[in-house]
């Protein structure tokens, strides 16, 4: 027997954590996994002899690089980019890009590693990666922007490709820079392939794909809520964030009856008592995606609506809540606060957004709690719908892939109650989500061998 083999779930994670100095977000994202997925290999030698978690958590490359570019002032700046390729057991690379100061290797790396069981998750032939640039987008003309993304794609195109690792948006990454990155990469190959989704609908994009991670993360509280014979209907819901995630999160929320009390931003958040319409809702995507402004403009926009500084909407009280800007923006305290408010449901738009105490909050509350592996993964899901339309050379019809959306949140669901029923009607949806994800993966890591 290997030295390594079995070694305790504190030893485990104590390695991760030397082998990875200073990169706190990605040891948070492998303890989180390991704690259930300890439990269920702990009677299953092979997954221990092939050693499968250890090598998910190792990524099979990164990539990091300088991108230069030219600002409107004719400076010239320097930003890194990265991209992250953690595992290709049962897919090429999928995952998305992401420009914001805060980017460093850690926060791609646990978006990466989050991302394998994610895409494992949506039943599709996805393996997992991620990257991005601590570039700001925020104040740069749209020329700055496109110079940025042309430089960014100079160096990336060589590392992807649609049978090799198709990325995506993420923070800071929406239609422009996607549209941006995708005229650059066929300029320099003089190839027209699915090597990104999120497209535009011009270029082969797919329908539904802007609205997926939203709409998906709503129907899996939906689902979560069927489970105790209960609906959207008449629920109030604190949301946070208010870019793409946030925004369909709450459309959806609104049209299956719900009300929508907040959204926020870096900044902090606004509380609308009267509830957030689809035609506010509108005002907020284009207010984001057109005007580049803040959220705080609401509370002059909207009557009756306040704006609350520096701070996380969690202490409004709520049924149910979803975190939909950023990991680590749900802590215990606030988990604490949701629960004794009488919050009933969480779903995670964000990936990571609540950290590991709140985590342990919730599931000892055992309220309904969907990780975002789980409850995001309707946007990625529809990427590689996307992709098969690409392959394909078609575009498939809204209905026809609005009804694959609920299909594979669905399926989802049932894989994290397969996985996580703990008996006495309570779900643990980390654990079902964590071990549904680590077996598809691991099963086809055994498949090859040592490799
Ligand atoms: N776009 C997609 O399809 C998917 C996105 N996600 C995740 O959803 C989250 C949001 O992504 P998008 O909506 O796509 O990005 P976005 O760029 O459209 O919006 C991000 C939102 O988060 C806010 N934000 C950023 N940093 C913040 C901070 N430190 N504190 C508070 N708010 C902050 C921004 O102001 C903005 O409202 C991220 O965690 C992302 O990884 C997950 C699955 C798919
Ligand atoms: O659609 C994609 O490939 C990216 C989605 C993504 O980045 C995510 O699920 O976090």
């Amino acid at each position: 027997m290997a030295v390594s083999d079995h070694v305790d779930l504190p030893t485990f994670i104590a390695g991760v954590r030397k082998r990875n100095p200073g990169q706190d977000e990605f040891v948070q994202a492998v303890q989180e996994v390991a704690e259930d997925i300890y439990d269920f290999i702990a009677d299953k030698e092979q997954y221990h002899h092939y050693q499968i978690l250890r090598r998910i958590a190792e990524p099979d490359r990164i990539v990091s690089f300088r991108v230069c570019w030219e600002d409107d002032q004719h400076n010239i700046r320097v930003n890194r980019g990265w991209r992250v390729q953690n595992n290709n057991a049962i897919g090429p690379y999928k995952g998305g890009i992401r420009f914001h100061p805060s980017v460093t290797e850690s926060v791609l790396k646990f978006l990466a590693f989050e991302q394998t069981f994610k895409n494992a998750l949506t039943g599709l032939p996805m393996g997992g990666g991620k990257g991005g640039a601590n570039f700001n987008p925020k104040g740069k003309s749209d020329h700055e922007v496109m110079r940025f993304c042309q430089s960014f794609m100079t160096e990336l195109y060589r590392h992807v490709g649609a049978d090799v690792d198709v990325p995506a948006g993420d923070i800071g990454v929406g239609a422009r820079e996607i549209g941006y990155m995708f005229g650059q990469y066929k300029r320099i190959t003089n190839q027209f392939t699915g090597v990104l989704t999120g497209k535009g609908l011009e270029y082969g994009g797919s329908l539904i794909r802007t609205e997926a991670t939203g709409y998906g993360a709503v129907y899996f509280l939906a689902n979560m809520l069927k489970t105790k014979g209960e609906d959207l209907t008449g629920k109030s819901a604190v949301i946070s964030g208010s870019g793409n995630v946030a925004t369909h999160a709450a459309e959806k929320i609104v049209q299956l009856g719900g009300k929508v009390l907040t959204l926020s931003d870096s900044q902090g958040f606004i509380h609308d008592p009267d509830g957030i319409t689809q035609d506010k809702i509108n005002w907020v995507k284009a207010h984001k995606t057109k005007r580049r402004g803040r959220i705080a403009d609401y509370a002059a926009e909207f009557k009756g609506a306040t704006f609350v500084e520096g701070k996380t909407p969690w202490g409004v009280p709520c049924d149910v809540a979803l975190p939909c800007a950023t990991q680590n923006e749900l802590l215990g305290d606030d988990a604490r606060m949701l629960v004794k408010n009488g919050c009933q449901a969480v779903a995670e738009g964000a990936n990571m957004p609540t950290n590991l105490e709140g985590v342990h909050v919730f599931k000892d509350a055992k309220i309904l709690f969907a990780p975002g592996k789980a409850a995001n993964a309707g946007g990625v899901a529809v990427s590689g719908l996307e992709m098969s339309q690409n392959s394909e050379r078609r575009s498939w019809k809204e209905a026809e892939l609005q009804q694959l959306l609920l299909d594979i949140m669905e399926g989802i669901h049932s894989s994290c109650v397969a996985y996580g029923d703990q008996g006495g009607g309570y779900i643990d949806y980390v654990k079902g989500a964590n071990i549904a994800g680590f077996k598809k993966v691991a099963d086809a890591m055994l498949a090859y061998g040592v490799v």
